[in-house]
């Protein structure tokens, strides 16, 4: 068992949990610049921007500023799209990524990190007359080859029509028809890695969003096309950006429910360490059939938390003992039990080591706002202490509203300090720090540093409110 694992049990569960047969954390993390391992917790930014004509979320810096203030996030998943990237045929649209760079300077601003995420669903906006059903790639890369497309209640149920199996058939060439797709895709990558490489807020890139493989499922298509198409794209990536990470996710059908993914290793072109990271989504069918998080519903719903995590790990440990990135998950607030999964979700990716970026940003009954700005329940229930930053390896560390552990490894040749969110509603006047030193406390961002310790073994700082 790894360190990790074993720090992370401790913390997390007590000896009942040291008896867990699941893999082991993989123990790696997502570094910034100055080669702090970073936990990352924020939001997909946004659902919105699936069907603006400009591909930019209805999203202002004003609102980036009250998240920051009410919840302390430090990441985000922000959408993108390829339509928008190459609305033609090997025409990139640089006035386009202008825009994703200002909002991506909103967040560089106040520390965050940011991925971009190369958002699909459905395919494209071309599967229906009136576009608003699909979303992401262009519709001059979208051939449904005349066969049909329904019209149905449940949006899901677009992905089982002919024609958009096609779409997807002709996009991985299991048709034989289009190779080229996947070389404009790659090349649209490319283009926004070149905007993006050296900036310092952009960290990572989140290759294709929940794929799916059309007429093949399952390892065939993960193995295949799929992990064919992530190797052709972080080698197009990498002639241009050798630094920001590649998250590569498995396809959403059954891995998003607790089932294995056959995704296969990418290999990094990159000098030095591979930067590959694991970005899976969970949705707990009961969840996302209404259950709620009670009664059998939460039984059905822990059982497929269980599993995923076992097959995250595993995976993640297949492709390299990878960092994971919890890329999306998220419900309805107002179910029963809505806030408990929410918990049991970050307990969850906490003890794996894994960042978060919740679904989503967008206001209403699953995000954080409401339509007219109020908050939510999930605003206080996201607003916990965290180790935004760690100078070293983090061995375990545990949040609760008035209580944060962390044990870690100090790497004295980490200039930056490790740096502790605390939110205000629960450390109004700072912390009480033992097993540290305090460097800084900074009461507007909420943010305090730790002094580095003496000696580069392992150490236990626990931070309780000042009074
Ligand atoms: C049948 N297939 C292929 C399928 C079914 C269901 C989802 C899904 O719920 N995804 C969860 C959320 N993720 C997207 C955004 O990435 C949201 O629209 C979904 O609610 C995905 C794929």
């Amino acid at each position: 068992m790894s360190l990790l694992a074993a720090g992370a049990l401790v913390l997390a569960g007590g000896v009942g949990a040291a008896l867990r047969s699941d893999p082991a954390p993989t123990g790696s993390f997502l570094t910034d610049d100055a080669g702090r391992a970073l936990v990352l917790r924020g939001f997909n930014t946004a659902s919105s921007a699936k069907s603006t004509p400009d591909g930019m979320p209805k999203f202002t810096e004003e609102q980036l500023a009250r998240e920051h203030a009410d919840m302390g996030t430090n990441f985000v998943r922000f959408l993108i799209s390829w339509r928008s990237v190459e609305p033609e045929p090997g025409v990139f649209d640089q006035a386009y990524l202008d825009r994703v760079e200002e909002r991506v300077g909103w967040y560089s601003e106040r520390g965050y990190q940011v991925m971009l995420d190369m958002h699909q669903d459905l395919w494209s906006g071309a599967i229906t007359p009136d576009g608003k059903t699909g979303n992401g790639a262009p519709a001059w890369a979208t051939y449904m080859d005349g066969l049909p497309v329904g019209s149905h209640e449940m949006w899901e149920q677009y992905y089982l029509d002919p024609g958009v199996i096609r779409a997807f058939d002709n996009f991985w060439n299991t048709t034989g028809e289009h190779p080229e797709l996947a070389d404009h895709y790659a090349q649209a990558w490319r283009a926004v890695a070149q905007r993006f490489s050296g900036n310092p807020a952009v960290v990572a890139y989140d290759l294709m969003n929940e794929p799916y493989g059309g007429t093949l499922q399952g390892p065939v298509f993960e193995a295949g096309p799929l992990t064919a198409l992530y190797q052709k794209t972080a080698d197009a990536i990498r002639t241009v950006d050798q630094d920001s990470w590649v998250c590569v996710a498995p396809q959403a059908m059954g891995v998003n429910w607790g089932t294995p993914s056959g995704l296969g290793p990418i290999d990094d072109a990159r000098d030095g360490d591979q930067r590959i990271a694991y970005c899976p989504h969970i949705y707990p069918l009961p969840m996302d059939l209404g259950g709620g998080y009670e009664g059998t519903s939460r039984d059905l719903v822990d059982a497929t938390v269980d599993a995923w995590r076992g097959h995250t790990l595993r995976t993640a440990a297949a492709l390299g003992d990878v960092p994971i990135i919890l890329g999306e998950f998220g419900l309805d607030t107002t179910l029963p039990g809505a806030l408990d999964f929410v918990e049991r979700i970050y307990a969850t990716a906490t003890e794996m080591g894994a960042g978060v970026s919740y679904w989503s940003r967008d206001p209403g009954s699953w995000g954080p706002y409401e339509e007219d700005g109020a908050a939510r329940n999930l605003v206080p229930a996201l607003d916990r202490p965290y180790p935004r930053a760690v100078a070293g390896a983090p061995i375990g560390w545990r949040g609760e509203p008035e209580r944060l552990e962390l044990t870690y490894r100090p790497d004295a040749s980490i200039s930056a300090p490790t740096e502790i969110y605390l939110p205000a509603r629960t450390f109004p006047n700072g912390a009480q720090v033992s097993g540290g030193e305090v460097a800084s406390w900074d009461a507007g961002a909420r943010i305090l540093t730790l002094r580095a310790p003496q000696t580069p073994d392992e150490t236990t700082v626990t931070l309780t409110p000042a009074r």
